[in-house]
């Protein structure tokens, strides 16, 4: 192949990369939209260089005329997340699409390589459509957390400055940090679990609060204006306090005069 060569069998790659772009940045600010917390952080894409690729080729012995199935990441995009079980959901969310086909995955969190490197891989088969119609071509997507990538990153530069003849001792170091890498993201998953607890409660604690203020305020359209005052004043010392086992009792109370009061007549203005 000669150079001009070269540059039109990247254009398919080159258009995967810009295109799993878009849709992984589009999922992720929709979920955000969606559900106020987005499994995604960041996403990056590469198309491999020549030299990458033709050194590849030569490593696993891939002839000229298989490139296109011989190596699996010429397009490769790389999701970033901030816990563990993300990786999991973006994963799931990858297999249920329609304009991908997921070929396998490899799933080097549970499996971690000898380096020490963790990270949820997935092949796909991802139709592109050229200006010479469909074409389909493999492309690889890495998961993984922000703690895997700032390992995986540091590693990558140090394995490219020193090649194959990385130090052994700089080897051993290096997967003493991966495992400190994974200690981290296991406690930022147990805090994980704390954020998503604190804001349960503290949601159902405001749907309490907001429910007794509104029933406090029909008291009054039921001329119960001194249970009104009343509610209202035991609710200020209840607010105070952050009681809101009274707080649930004291809705229990109003919801009860507001029934017996609704037994009766009908309020003005409703
Ligand atoms: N930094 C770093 N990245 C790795 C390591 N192992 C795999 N990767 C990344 O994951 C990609 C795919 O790795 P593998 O699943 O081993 O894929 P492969 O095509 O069979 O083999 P290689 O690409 O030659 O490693 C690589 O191209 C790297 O981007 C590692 O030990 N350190
Ligand atoms: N799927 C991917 N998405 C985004 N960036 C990637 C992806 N795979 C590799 N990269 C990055 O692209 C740059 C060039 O990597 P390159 O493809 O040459 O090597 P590699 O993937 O690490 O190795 P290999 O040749 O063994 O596949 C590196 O910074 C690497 O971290």
């Amino acid at each position: 192949m000669d150079v001009r060569d070269w540059g039109t069998f990247l254009l398919p790659y080159e258009q995967t990369v810009e295109e799993l772009k878009v849709k992984f940045k589009t999922m992720r600010s929709e979920l955000k939209k969606r559900e106020e917390y987005t499994p995604i952080e960041f996403v990056t894409g590469r198309v491999k260089r020549l030299s990458s690729i033709l050194e590849k080729a030569k490593r696993l012995n891939v002839k000229m005329e298989d490139l296109e199935t011989g190596i699996e990441d010429i397009a490769g995009i790389r999701i970033m997340c901030q816990f563990v079980e993300d990786i999991r959901r973006v994963a799931e969310y990858i297999r249920a699409r329609k304009d991908l086909e997921v070929l396998y995955e490899k799933d080097y969190i549970t499996n971690y390589k000898e380096s020490g490197y963790r990270s949820f891989h997935m092949i796909i088969r991802y139709p592109v459509q050229t200006a010479l119609g469909q074409k389909i071509v493999l492309a690889e997507i890495q998961i993984r957390t922000l703690a895997m990538n700032f390992w995986a990153t540091i590693e990558h530069s140090l394995n490219y400055k020193y090649r194959e003849s990385l130090p052994d001792e700089m080897r051993v170091r290096l997967k003493t940090a991966a495992e400190a890498a994974s200690i981290l993201d296991s406690e930022m998953s147990s805090i994980r679990e704390e954020i998503l607890e604190a804001q349960k409660t503290f949601e159902e604690n405001s749907n309490t609060t907001t429910q007794l203020l509104k029933a406090i305020h029909q008291l009054y359209f039921y001329h119960l204006v001194n249970e009104a005052i009343e509610s209202q004043e035991r609710f200020n010392a209840i607010w105070q306090a952050q009681d809101m086992d009274a707080m649930r009792e004291l809705l229990d109370h109003v919801r009860a005069l507001l029934s017996n009061a609704k037994k009766g007549s009908e309020p003005d203005g409703l």
